[in-house]
């Protein structure tokens, strides 16, 4: 009993608002998205945020939801279970955007899956959350779909509808004691929709408290929700139980002229549309509609005044003393809710592990991408066609502008492919960390290395093509040092990647920088210019080609020739720990901005 009890949520939110500062070239300035608003839902019943586009449901809903955190812009009361939000509900809540924000290439199945694993209680095994994601596939009807992948903008995938349940069915497998959603029905037929919203219906019997935006619901769907909130501009026009909206507007004067859905009507009303409307006749010679624009918009504004003004002196009063009366709750359920504690569902290892695997099964498809492969061994040839056995023992047969070759090929490719791992991700990235699925760090760790078995496996075959072609020094000693030196060359520009690209977030500025950035360490890589002026030359000892380049010269030339083309050959000990502190400090630099990053809707 005290667990169902624990598991209730009451929210009650009383007199938000919330403004934003909009800065212009010139001046700054306030606006009002919402005006005091409102209202309180209870567990068992749905309550429906309606209201033309623009009214602000979306902002109340990542409002109540917790995700809107900039406190300044805030005002009013937002309570669960008679206490402020805590970071501990995030667990308890579940968040259903409007964009389905899903891993493409992940099947129904596996998508489900992994949310089970990394999102539910550790007290639970591996095979219950196993089971829990069936459960979900099987409550949401999926299972005709469950091997299909989800799908996006290029590959095909489930369709509109079901991929809509997936997103549901990814924050319904927590069983969450609230649970908001975001438009969950835009963009499906009628059956499709009223499936939909049946669904939310049954999760609220089931004792949970349910929050959804909806824009135009059809009769049939509308009769579905206990609760209804109208937004119109922002203010509050209606809260109260859906079945008796009509009932209030008819008492306020305001009647639909033609038989309609009683959603049009609402969304008219808000709308300030008043042309199958029947008004108060105080109101007639006001809102007389005229034909400019001008006189329409005027007519919208005082209409809206009327009802935002006939609410608060009609309805207002009475909901707020109705809010304000304590809630008869056992001390330990609030407790709950307040505890600052966050909870994993699994281990920090376990969602290494789990991330790992989900990384490697989403870009399964350019894993073992013959492209890739294609480009390295073509290139390797032909540098070795270019460089066939050359004689290493004169200066004319040098090879160091293959070794140089080697060492911006190797540390421009790592920079390119990593700058796009976190940008790409943004999206499932801000979404999953608002719910507190993971650590970020077993994130980070888990993405930056389920990357690194291909990228290591590629310069094997480039070094095995180019090396006995072009007749480098021959023993195992020298290759493998060639090959360990690429290696820190490729892991060092793969941290100078995912840092510019975690630190912009954007892709076409991260390329853009990413390209500056490694035209200047090519540049000061030691092999076109020599003599750099004084005051630019610690530049190159931030460019991991000049690192690179000397080592693979060291390797080759040591104990044979102490300066190639005005590079000296030193003991190399300076450069491996030039490379090693890339490797990390670029990582780090990463890591440092992802932390930073603005989670979704600014949570
Ligand atoms: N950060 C912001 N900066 C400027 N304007 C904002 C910001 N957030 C919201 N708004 C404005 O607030 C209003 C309400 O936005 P919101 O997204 O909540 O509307 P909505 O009712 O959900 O609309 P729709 O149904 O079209 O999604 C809009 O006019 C929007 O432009």
């Amino acid at each position: 009993m005290l667990t169902i009890l624990m598991e209730m949520m009451i929210l009650q939110f009383t007199d938000v608002t919330y403004k934003v500062v909009i800065k212009g070239m010139t001046s700054t300035r306030e606006k009002d998205i919402l005006n005091g608003i409102t209202g309180c839902v209870n567990p068992g019943e749905v309550l429906a945020l309606m209201g033309p586009s623009g009214s602000g449901k979306t902002t109340l809903l990542n409002l109540l939801g917790g995700r809107l955190n900039q406190s300044s812009n805030l005002g009013g009361s937002v309570t669960y279970n008679d206490q402020p939000y805590s970071k501990s509900l995030k667990s308890r809540i579940g968040f259903v955007t409007q964009d389905d924000v899903l891993f493409p290439h992940l099947t129904v199945r596996e998508t489900l899956t992994y949310a089970a694993l990394l999102r539910l209680p550790s007290s639970l095994t591996r095979e219950e959350k196993t089971k829990r994601a069936i459960d979900v596939i099987q409550e949401l009807g999926l299972e005709r779909c469950q091997d299909t992948i989800i799908g996006g903008s290029f590959v095909r995938g489930v369709s509109g509808g079901e991929r809509k349940r997936v997103s549901i069915g990814n924050e319904i497998i927590i069983n969450p004691s609230l649970l908001f959603l975001d438009e969950p029905t835009s963009g499906l037929d009628s059956t499709t929709a009223l499936r939909i919203v049946q669904m939310l219906q049954e999760i609220a019997e089931a004792g949970k408290t349910v929050i959804t935006t909806i824009h135009q619901p059809s009769s049939r769907l509308f009769h579905k929700f206990d609760k209804l909130v109208l937004l119109g501009k922002g203010s509050l026009l209606y809260f109260g139980k859906a079945s008796e909206v009509m009932a209030y507007f008819s008492s306020i004067g305001c009647n639909p002229l033609l038989a309609m859905n009683p959603a049009e009507f609402l969304l008219d009303l808000a709308n300030g549309n008043i042309n199958d409307v029947s008004v108060p006749s105080e109101l007639e010679d006001k809102v007389h509609v005229g034909n400019g624009e001008a006189e329409t918009r005027n007519c919208e504004c005082i209409f809206n005044q009327y009802l935002v003004e006939a609410y608060e002196t009609r309805v207002a009063k009475r909901e707020k003393k109705k809010l304000l009366a304590p809630i008869p709750l056992d001390e330990e359920v609030k407790l709950k809710v307040s505890s600052p504690k966050r909870l994993w569902g699994a281990t920090w290892w376990e969602q290494y592990t789990i991330l790992y695997c989900r990384g490697i099964k989403e870009r399964r498809h350019d894993y073992f991408s013959w492209l890739r492969i294609t480009q390295v061994v073509s290139t390797a040839t032909i540098l070795g066609l270019l460089w066939w056995q050359s004689d290493t023992s004169s200066p004319k047969g040098l090879q160091a502008g293959l070794l140089f070759f080697i060492a911006v090929f190797w540390g421009f490719f790592p920079v390119f492919t990593a700058i796009f791992t976190f940008p790409q991700e943004r999206a499932v990235l801000s979404k999953e960390r608002s719910a507190d699925m993971y650590r970020l760090s077993a994130y980070f760790m888990a993405r930056t290395t389920s990357d690194l078995p291909l990228d290591l496996v590629l310069p094997v075959l480039f070094l095995l093509v180019v090396y006995f072609m072009a007749g480098l020094k021959m023993g195992a000693g020298p290759f493998f040092l060639t090959m360990i030196t690429v290696f820190l060359c490729i892991v060092a520009a793969q941290g100078l990647g995912l840092a510019i690209g975690a630190s912009l977030m954007d892709m076409k500025k991260a390329t853009t920088l990413a390209s500056v950035t490694v035209m200047t360490f090519m540049l000061a890589g030691g092999f076109f210019v020599n003599r750099i002026p004084v005051f630019i030359s610690w530049i190159r000892y931030m460019s991991f080609n000049y690192h690179t380049y000397k080592l693979l010269l060291k390797v080759q030339y040591e104990h044979r020739m102490p300066v190639i083309g005005g590079t000296r050959i030193d003991s190399g000990l300076e450069e491996v720990c030039a490379l090693v502190a890339m490797v990390f400090g670029y990582r780090l630099l990463a890591y440092i901005s992802l932390r930073m990053m603005k989670l979704q809707s600014g949570a």
